[in-house]
């Protein structure tokens, strides 16, 4: 090969070269592949790079932006005013005490048979031996007296008279408005829930915690029936209906003054208005009862003074349920009575023997499992609704 020929073949290979080169780059600017930009300056190049950009990851300074939790929605509870009104269709079935009762009155001149009826309605509705003798007698002495069978004075008369055996002076008032304690401090007002299991006690520590939210108070609930799990469980979901912290224990078992304990405590620290303690109330013997509410009584009473120990009573189970309550009344100084289940019992007359054998006042009735089917016992509408 001559030097020109050599020449010749370089001068051809650069060409050759110098062609494809030129190719590759018109195909790279027709869009076939990515412009090679540093990535850096690609976004500043980018218009839509705002649009597009990945939002920045935890790893970047930029806060993070806060998506705030839906707050849920919490339920009024119904007005307390004006509940046993507004619920006295439930008492139907104790009202046939009243309705028989003015069904014989109203037969004038009556005689000993019919008296007789009138003892088996009044025992029959559990008003007790001693308070239908009382009735008796003052309604024989009235009625004589009247010498009439107008109905609406024989309503009248059976009025008032239903009325001073039910006590309309009573104090039925529930101590829910924190105290001020020895140490100038302010406390909760502490409510202690005693009966025995099956009463409807922790339906109504929770109806009791929407009756106070509905009167505008602050209230913190104490899961101390720890023998059942379920019943925390229970008062935990009722709560958050409406708002209401539940002080609880994980442990099944654990120690239920602890916690009564730890729930006054949380209230007190809260500056709650009211703290309600729910007890498991299992009737093993007297002693272990006694020992039991005895110490959860007294270890509250290191946070708080218990100003109100309210006894819940199954108003359907009668004369057992009279024995039951009378154990509960003689280990810890009862201060109020919840009748539960009064809307399923033709006993109505349960009221006056509760309240005639403990000495205390019913201050709330149950008329069913609705959430606000818990009224403040009234006597005038309860004896109302009797003979209506
Ligand atoms: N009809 C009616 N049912 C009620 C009333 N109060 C409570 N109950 C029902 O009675 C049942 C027992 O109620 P609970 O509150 O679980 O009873 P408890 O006394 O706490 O029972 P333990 O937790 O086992 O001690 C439930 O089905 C309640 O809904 C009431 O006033 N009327």
């Amino acid at each position: 090969m001559t030097d020109q020929t050599l020449i010749l073949l370089v001068v051809l290979a650069v060409v050759v070269l110098g062609v494809v080169l030129g190719g590759i780059g018109l195909l790279r600017r027709r869009g076939g592949g990515a412009p090679t930009v540093p990535p850096e300056t690609a976004e500043t190049l980018d218009p839509d790079a705002e649009a597009t950009a990945a939002p920045p990851t935890a790893a970047t300074d930029e806060p993070a932006t806060e998506v705030p939790a839906p707050t849920p929605t919490l339920e009024r509870p119904e007005p307390v005013a004006g509940r046993l009104q507004r619920l006295r269709a439930r008492l139907a079935r104790s009202g046939t005490v009243g309705q028989a009762l003015l069904s014989i009155l109203s037969r004038g001149d009556l005689t000993e048979s019919d008296w007789e009826e009138i003892e088996e309605t009044l025992l029959l509705a559990d008003v007790g031996i001693g308070p239908t003798t009382e009735l008796m007698d003052t309604l024989r002495t009235r009625t004589k007296v009247l010498g009439t069978t107008d109905p609406e004075v024989v309503r009248g008369v059976l009025r008032e008279e239903l009325l001073a055996l039910v006590g309309p002076d009573m104090d039925r008032r529930l101590a829910a408005t924190p105290v001020v304690g020895d140490d100038g401090e302010p406390h909760p007002a502490t409510v202690l829930v005693v009966g025995v299991n099956g009463n409807g006690k922790t339906t109504t520590v929770a109806k009791l915690a929407r009756v106070l939210v509905a009167e505008g108070k602050s209230v913190v609930l104490g899961a101390a029936d720890t023998f059942r799990a379920a019943a925390a469980d229970q008062l935990e979901t009722w709560g958050s209906r409406v708002g209401v912290d539940v002080v609880r224990s994980d442990r099944e078992g654990a120690d239920p003054a602890a916690v009564a304990f730890d729930a006054v405590k949380q209230g007190r620290e809260a500056g709650a208005d009211s703290v309600i303690v729910d007890t498991a109330g299992r009737l093993q013997n007297k002693q272990d009862l006694m020992d039991e509410l005895g110490k959860i009584k007294r270890v509250m009473s290191r946070q708080a003074p218990v100003g109100e120990v309210l006894l819940v009573l199954d108003a359907t189970t009668g004369q057992n349920g009279m024995r039951q309550a009378q154990v509960f009344a003689d280990v810890v100084d009862i201060s109020g009575i919840v009748l539960t289940k009064l809307d399923g019992t033709a006993k109505g007359g349960i009221v006056v023997t509760v309240q005639r054998e403990l000495g205390v006042p019913v201050k709330f009735v149950g008329l069913g499992e609705g959430a606000d089917d818990l009224a403040p016992f009234v006597p005038e509408e309860f004896v109302d609704a009797l003979l209506s």
